[in-house]
């Protein structure tokens, strides 16, 4: 099935193989000693102990190459999965931290995104995303450093350590994000109160929500959110994996589709939570027992949850609407 995917950070598609072969290309030591090793770490309780490994093994990517290496390797695989056109997140503030200037990493991305129609036959965006708990000054001064790669950045986004770190908190940069004409979303509703899902849309303004699953628990926010057709980029085998639910049986996304919400299903960071996009599909299909026209509403909501121009996104919907299993 043609799919958008609209919620994956870049950095969460190093494979461990990848991880591996970076860090000898830039002698750095990993405090693993096999691949079967760091698989064994990918054990979660919450959020945080995936940021933990997140960021120790981002410690691998340094250079250009790197960057376009990772995601090069990522759009062959989504590809795969039947992704026609991306969406894409890149956590900046995780780079310059460790002395990796911004300038390299979007050189290095936009070289394998710019490559990528003809390459991998996959339309692309990308979204830069700023750390919430690194505070919204931090967030200010890497908006202002980016400036000079605005003009191929679609959109500002909020990521990391959710509770303790409420979105108005990033009104500022967002207001400068939009006045720069970029699109704005953030993760909101992930593991933190619908409090915060109303805050990411009444005080970011944002154009999509990322996870917004806890939005469940509010039904004048359901409403709101179903009365806008405010998409939500749901990760199933994310939501899992970090423990949101416990078992994929009791995952809220029937539910959202049955309020009416512009749901969305992603993949977050596959290389972590254990899946790509298609094989997120295909576990809310089994877990869930999604019928056929289900999974085709999902990959039509995609393409209109994305920000893709008209013309496009109607040509990949009406690929959705002739597909044929
Ligand atoms: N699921 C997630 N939630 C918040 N920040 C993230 N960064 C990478 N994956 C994330
Ligand atoms: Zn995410």
């Amino acid at each position: 099935m043609p799919k958008a995917e609209l919620h994956l950070h870049i950095e969460g598609t190093l494979e461990p193989s990848l991880a591996f072969a970076l860090a000898e290309r830039n002698g750095v030591v990993l405090p693993f000693a096999t691949e079967e090793e760091l698989r064994a770490a990918y054990s979660f309780t919450d959020l945080q102990s995936f940021l933990d490994l997140y960021y120790a093994l981002m410690a691998v990517l340094r250079t250009e190459d790197d960057f376009a290496d990772l995601a090069d390797a990522y759009l062959a695989r989504a590809r795969r999965q039947g992704v026609r056109h991306a969406e894409i997140f890149f956590d900046p503030q995780a780079h310059t931290a460790r002395g990796v200037p911004v300038g390299t990493v979007v050189d290095g991305l936009t070289r394998a995104l710019d490559a990528a129609p003809r390459r991998h036959g996959i339309t692309t965006r990308l979204i830069m995303c700023f750390l919430r708990d690194e505070g919204p000054e931090a967030a200010l001064a890497t908006f202002e450093s980016a400036r000079p790669y605005l003009d191929r950045i679609a959109a500002v986004g909020l990521d990391s350590a959710e509770v303790g770190h409420p979105p108005a908190a990033f009104r500022e940069v967002y207001r400068r994000a939009r006045e720069a004409g970029l699109k704005c979303v953030a993760h909101a509703g992930e593991e933190g109160p619908p409090a915060y899902v109303w805050e990411a849309l009444d005080v970011l303004g944002v154009d999509r929500v990322d996870h917004g699953v806890r939005s469940m628990e509010d039904p004048e926010l359901v409403a709101r959110l179903a009365a806008d057709q405010v998409p939500l980029t749901v990760c199933p085998l994310s939501n899992l994996r970090l423990r949101v639910v416990d078992r994929l049986a009791d995952h809220p996304l029937p539910a959202m589709l049955e309020a009416g919400l512009l749901v969305t299903v992603n993949s977050d960071d596959p290389a972590y939570f254990g899946g790509y996009v298609d094989d997120n599909f295909t576990a809310v299909r089994d877990a869930l027992g999604l019928d056929a026209e289900t999974l085709r509403t999902l990959a039509r909501n995609s393409f209109r949850a994305s920000f893709l121009d008209e013309e496009t996104r109607a040509r990949y919907l009406a690929e959705v609407d002739a597909h044929r299993d």
